[in-house]
């Protein structure tokens, strides 16, 4: 067995890229179609069939049209739950642009909610339902951090200090993601805005139980946590999660349709959404659909996302999976604290609190686990060899 396979559960399962609107654009204008853009070979990988150079002199044409005289920019709206690994594949993003040759150039830079919130305030752990802000019912302030979080990322777009901003942030709600689509609109509807910002939707999704647990695990000494007791960090992050599961609403296609109100479509070069299943056990779907302004920039930059959102799991998966699985392995624990029994001891200890806290029961207590992670019986069918394959590897 490889982990040659494990490319498989990263492969889109439907690529959609509405080109119709892009013909009738170019027939009413020069009287022919625009050759198909994309479409899915039988391997079911993306394959842009359009030629660079015609792409360019169709893109030339267009900047008669009033929205080719901004400068494109692009705003990532993350989704996912916390530990779901929105900031590690972020991280991952970043470097694969640019390291891809079509986007080497494009500047990237990561806005982050809950960097925010830690610079304005240090964590404190409470057992006071009023004072914490990750209880649904005092959401204002984790509201107020998000805002500012954005509207750096957007001032730092509109002061040309990069061109993609990364809005790293849960986006858990409708009402959240309403918002900043409405924000984006009203952005590009400025007057003397020199640039048009494109939002892309980033969904990150973690549904295998091990995964979690070992992304729990890293998230309780991280900057929230650093200088708190393990166990009650464990604990404080498992509580946040278990809240999030209460308020987390799935993206949905509905969604999706609903962002694609005429007056957004028309300032910007589409709508997109992309999906990375860390760790792999779910199937991904990506749509993308180009406005008919849609600049070669653009399509670059989206060519490019694709490709890192279907080969995910194989380009970076093979490592976080033997992390995981040696973090869960006895002897592995021991072959690292070869000659540090104290730092053994420690390990097997923390091991046994995570098992404990983050048990079967707790993933049964979360609140439509199945539905939100998209775990379906349908879902699962296709994986069984896989998921046999990390059982084997990961739960020795
Ligand atoms: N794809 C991955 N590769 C390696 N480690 C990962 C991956 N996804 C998550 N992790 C681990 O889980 C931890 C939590 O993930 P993180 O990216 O911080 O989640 P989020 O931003 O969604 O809260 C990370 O610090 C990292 O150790
Ligand atoms: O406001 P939302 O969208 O929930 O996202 C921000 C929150 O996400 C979290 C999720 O745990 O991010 P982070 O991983 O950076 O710690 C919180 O710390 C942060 O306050």
């Amino acid at each position: 067995m490889t982990f040659d396979n494990l490319s498989i559960v990263s492969e889109p399962k439907l690529f959609i890229s509405v080109r119709d609107r892009l013909n009738s654009f170019t027939e009413s204008v020069f009287s022919w179609p625009i050759e198909s853009t994309s479409h899915l070979s039988s391997s079911g990988r993306y394959h842009s069939s359009l030629y660079q150079d015609e792409l360019e002199s169709t893109v030339t044409r267009f900047t008669n049209h009033n929205s080719m005289r901004l400068v494109p920019k692009y705003i990532i709206i993350l989704i996912g739950l916390p530990a779901s690994g929105k900031s590690t594949v972020s991280k991952h993003l970043v470097k694969y642009l640019r390291d891809t040759r079509a986007t080497t150039n494009i500047r990237c830079k990561t806005f982050n909610a809950g960097d925010v919130r830690r610079k304005q305030k240090t964590m404190e752990l409470t057992d006071d339902p009023t004072k914490d802000i990750f209880d649904p019912k005092n959401s204002d302030k984790k509201e107020e951090y998000a805002r500012t979080a954005f509207n750096e990322a957007l001032a730092d777009l509109d002061n040309d200090i990069c061109d993609v901003g990364i809005f790293d942030a849960t986006n858990s709600t409708k009402q959240r993601r309403k918002y900043l689509f409405s924000e984006i609109k009203n952005f590009n509807r400025k007057v003397k805005s020199k640039i048009s910002i494109s939002p892309i939707i980033l969904h990150v999704t973690c549904s295998d139980k091990k995964f979690i647990r070992y992304n729990i695990h890293q998230k309780s000494s991280n900057a929230d946590y650093f200088d708190k007791q393990y166990d009650l960090s464990v604990k404080d992050f498992a509580k946040r999660l278990k809240q999030y599961y209460t308020q987390f609403s799935p993206y949905t296609m509905d969604e999706f349709n609903h962002i694609l109100s005429p007056s957004l479509h028309d300032s910007h070069h589409g709508t997109f959404y992309f999906h990375v299943a860390n760790a792999g056990l779910t199937s991904t779907t990506n749509i993308v659909e180009y406005s008919n302004f849609a600049s070669l920039e653009t399509r670059n930059l989206i060519n490019t996302l694709h490709h890192f959102t279907s080969d995910y799991v194989a380009m970076f998966g093979s490592q976080y999976i033997s992390k995981v699985k040696n973090f869960f392995t006895f002897s592995e624990i021991v072959n690292s604290n070869k000659l540090n029994i104290r730092k053994s001891f420690k390990q097997f200890s923390r091991l046994k609190l995570l098992n404990r806290v983050i048990n079967d029961n707790y993933f049964k207590k979360l609140k439509n686990f199945h539905l939100i992670n998209n775990i379906t019986q349908r879902d699962q069918e296709p994986f069984r060899f896989q998921l046999q394959f990390y059982d084997n590897q990961v739960s020795q």
